[in-house]
């Protein structure tokens, strides 16, 4: 069976290096003909561990090729999974006009029979609009089924969490359809849930959105602990016992960024509107994430007296480690909140670049961490690479005008620092009053 692998991002990227490790012949199609170079010769066009060495490997076997010409692709493969963006729209609903675009592409160019799968993240409904888009653009009535299927990869662990997923959504209205999808999988050993697209559609919204509610829940909480003087991350380990709560995501930081949680968020309270519904816990974890990093920064603000006329260090500014990826990263808030309060900021990040048009004498990145924090009022950490957990910070405190460590992600030891000198300060704790 060969397959096409509409959208060249992360997910398609992904999608298309798991199906060619499970044994079949892919394509993958971008229009960003840039892109298409790129894979061809086997560079990855975005940050992402583990993934260039896989695509290295299959391009040498002959399992995966690339390519811009939608016709030739979607004549020569028989399945097709859809894997281009969702963007948030002006009002926050998806903006579905790459599936449009991809649907009439299908549409137009299936010379017989084809198995439209979708993994991108969208709404409740999509899949009997993708249905009408695909029928709309045939010249000649050709069947073909349209089954649901989401994707749960994180960035920074996509090809892992591809090959060892914890289960597998189908949504699927004709079985035979269901299991043509299923066989593909078939050398992947976790469960596989067959519902309704529409269900396969909401699942994915209403993961998205809960992992995002323990992140605010914890969050939220953290604000108490600082005033209580109890460490949060002390509450997450005694509450993550409870299996019926889990350990999982309830790390207390500067709140979650990146390309998918924001925007699903608001597309899912946007699918409620249009029912005339509010989710308000939603709302409140919306409202909880986005003041979060402000709610912070102002306490390490009075804790310097003020940012004006300091020069700040941002380390991190990718929405989590083991990522280039800066879609709605708090880190950029961070900035944008300083350069307001004429501070100069200097930024470090392993391999995420601040945009060319925010460089300016006020803001500015370096390649090393040293450099970066020279002669600097202050660091603070916005996401948790390893190189910033790892670093000699004891070595590093004579490089700092004062040795102001704020860390937004409660990564590093705050007793060590201490005791080092340094006047820590992490999200839902309150070091000096924790350790009178
Ligand atoms: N990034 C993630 O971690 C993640 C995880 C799970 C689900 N998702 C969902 O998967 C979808 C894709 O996400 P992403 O981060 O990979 O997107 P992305 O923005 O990184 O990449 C999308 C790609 O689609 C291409 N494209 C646009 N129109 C096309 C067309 N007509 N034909 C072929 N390609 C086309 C674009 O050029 C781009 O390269 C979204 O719906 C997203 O919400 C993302
Ligand atoms: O305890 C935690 C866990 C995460 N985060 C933050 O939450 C954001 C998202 O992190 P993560 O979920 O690891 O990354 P994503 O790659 O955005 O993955 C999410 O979004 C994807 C796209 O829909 C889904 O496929 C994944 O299952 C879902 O975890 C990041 O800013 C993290 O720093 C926290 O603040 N605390």
């Amino acid at each position: 069976m060969n397959i096409l692998i509409m959208g060249m991002g992360y997910v398609g990227v992904t999608t298309a290096l798991l199906l060619t490790e499970l044994g079949w012949n892919v394509t993958g199609l971008d229009p960003n003909e840039s892109r298409i170079r790129m894979l061809s010769q086997g560079v990855l066009p975005f940050y992402e561990p583990g993934l260039d060495d896989a695509l290295r490997k299959h391009l040498a076997s002959g399992g995966i090729t690339f390519t811009s010409e939608v016709d030739m692709a979607v004549c020569d493969n028989e399945v097709i999974f859809l894997c281009v963006g969702t963007p948030s729209g002006s009002d926050g609903s998806a903006d579905l006009r790459f599936i449009k675009e991809a649907a009439e592409s299908i549409g137009k160019n299936m010379p017989g029979y084809r198995l439209v799968v979708i993994k991108s993240t969208v709404p409740v409904g999509t899949n009997e609009q993708v249905v009408q888009w695909i029928t709309q653009a045939q010249l000649t009535a050709i069947s073909f089924d349209v089954i649901s299927n989401p994707e749960f990869l994180r960035e920074g662990s996509a090809l892992r969490d591809a090959l060892e997923p914890d289960r597998i959504i189908i949504g699927s209205e004709n079985d035979q359809a269901t299991e043509r999808l299923r066989s593909l999988y078939e050398k992947l050993s976790c469960p596989v849930v067959v519902t309704k697209p529409k269900t396969a559609e909401l699942i994915k919204y209403a993961a998205n959105a809960f992992l995002a509610t323990k992140i605010s829940y914890i969050n939220e909480l953290a604000r108490l602990c600082t005033k209580l003087g109890v460490n949060i991350a002390d509450v997450a380990v005694g509450i993550g016992m409870d299996h019926r709560i889990g350990a999982h995501f309830l790390r207390a930081g500067i709140g979650y960024g990146g390309s998918c949680f924001p925007k699903d968020i608001h597309a899912l309270l946007f699918t409620a509107q249009e029912h005339d519904l509010s989710l308000t816990i939603l709302e409140k974890v919306v409202q909880v994430n986005q003041s979060q990093a402000v709610y912070y920064l102002d306490i390490w603000e009075q804790l310097l007296g003020s940012f004006n006329g300091k020069t700040i260090a941002v380390l991190g500014i990718s929405f989590k480690p083991d990522t280039d990826d800066i879609r709605e990263a708090p880190a950029i808030g961070i900035i944008a909140k300083l350069l307001k309060s004429s501070a100069v900021i200097r930024v470090h990040d392993p391999v995420a670049k601040l945009p060319g048009s925010m460089y300016s004498e006020q803001l500015q990145q370096f390649d090393s961490l040293e450099e970066t924090i020279q002669d600097c009022d202050a660091v603070i950490l916005c996401s948790e690479w390893k190189p910033y957990i790892t670093a000699d910070w004891g070595q590093l405190k004579s490089l700092l005008k004062q040795p102001f460590l704020l860390d937004g992600r409660n990564m590093l030891d705050g007793a060590q620092l201490t005791s080092q000198g340094y006047h820590y300060s992490g999200i839902g704790m309150n070091w000096t009053q924790m350790h009178k």
